[in-house]
């Protein structure tokens, strides 16, 4: 049977039905519907003011890069300029491929580009050290909380280096369900707490972050790097397959069968979710060593690598910071706390 025409324009065929309302649209009305999307996205939530400087984390990876790729259609219209941020954050045979793909964007959509390294943000450490250093004691399987917390600050520190205003990240509605699931599963209200809307004001001098594709589907996302002839890097990191994010990944599958609006509700639940005064997160202050926003004495990054430095990855993260919070180092012999990380 030939495929209908297409609901926008009625001249083509239609080459894909919208997974979410299964409307039949060819190629070009897509991307034009896509690309709408976003706009109404970044507009409606005061995302991106005219005449920001917008750095975008790019990772070679397909989200990132239909999020630069549409910030780049968009540009003129919303008054903004885009630089492209890379983070290398040292894994061996899986990033390097990835920058490639990244400076290939750079050079074909002519925007600029700057690579900051783990190796030289935080004193050597790069994220095949970390692993090494945790390797065989089941926290390797953290590596994603590790890699996500210094990346967070990679891109910040990026993203000033070019005067940035304000960082995006390609984060899309599948990520977010996944994410909020796994706060659930975790039972972590903090973050619960902290992850719904599509970005954060930039507190604590941080700058504003948004995450314009969080309404989009994956499959959507992949749909529109499809019909742009998007070249992205397409492999999953070396680290990924230990963790937790891969069951919530499964689950979410299984949950979309079953009902399909599931990841727009999850990310939506998330936006309106009113937790209890007692279930809220503390009040964020600054970290006593690098002065970044932090809601204990020292922020995340900070923690984390302390902890690597003293051999005691595990004290870095969540609920087991409370020895570091307290500033006295401690003898390496101590029987660490019992405390779990969570991983992204
Ligand atoms: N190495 C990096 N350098 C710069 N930004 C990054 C890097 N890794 C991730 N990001 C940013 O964080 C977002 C989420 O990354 P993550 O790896 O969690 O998800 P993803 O769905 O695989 O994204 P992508 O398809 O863009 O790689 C990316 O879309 C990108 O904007």
């Amino acid at each position: 049977m030939p495929a209908p025409p297409c609901a926008v324009c009625h001249a083509a065929r239609a080459a894909l039905r919208r997974p979410r309302s299964g409307q039949a649209l060819c190629g070009p009305c897509f991307c034009a519907a896509f690309e709408a999307e976003v706009l109404h996205t970044v507009l409606a939530g005061s995302l991106l003011p005219p005449g920001a400087v917008v750095a975008v984390g790019a990772s070679g990876g397909k989200d990132s890069t239909v999020l630069a790729h549409v910030l780049r259609e968009l540009a003129p219209r919303l008054g903004i300029s885009l630089q492209l941020v890379a983070v290398d954050e040292g894994i061996g045979g899986y990033r390097d491929a990835a920058l490639a793909a990244v400076r290939r964007q750079a050079a074909r959509w002519e925007l600029p580009l700057t690579v900051v390294a783990y190796a030289d943000l935080f004193g050597g450490w790069t994220m095949d050290a970390v692993a090494r250093s945790t390797a065989g004691s089941g926290r390797s399987r953290a590596c994603c909380t590790f890699c996500g917390v210094l990346r967070r600050r990679a891109l910040e520190e990026g993203a000033r280096l070019v005067r940035a205003t304000h960082i995006v990240t390609g984060h899309n509605a599948d990520d977010m369900a996944e994410t909020v699931l796994m706060n659930f599963l975790r039972g972590d209200t903090g973050r619960l707490a902290r992850g719904g809307g599509l970005g954060s004001p930039g507190e604590g001098g941080a700058l504003p972050r948004c995450r314009p594709l969080q309404l989009a589907s994956q499959k959507e996302v992949v749909l529109y790097a499809h019909f742009r002839r998007l070249d992205y890097f397409s492999e999953e990191c070396v680290y990924a397959p230990e963790a937790f994010r891969a069951h919530a990944r499964d689950l979410l599958k299984s949950l979309e069968a079953a009902r399909p609006s599931v990841v727009l509700d999850l990310v939506h639940s998330a936006e309106h979710l009113a937790l209890a005064p007692t279930a809220q997160p503390p009040p964020p202050g600054a970290c006593t060593r690098c002065g970044a926003l932090a809601s204990r004495s020292l922020c995340q990054a900070c923690a984390l690598l302390d902890g690597l430095d003293r051999g005691r990855p595990r004290l870095a993260i969540g609920k087991g910071r409370r020895g570091l919070d307290e500033g006295a180092p401690r003898a390496r012999a101590q029987p660490p706390p019992a405390a779990v990380l969570p991983d992204f």
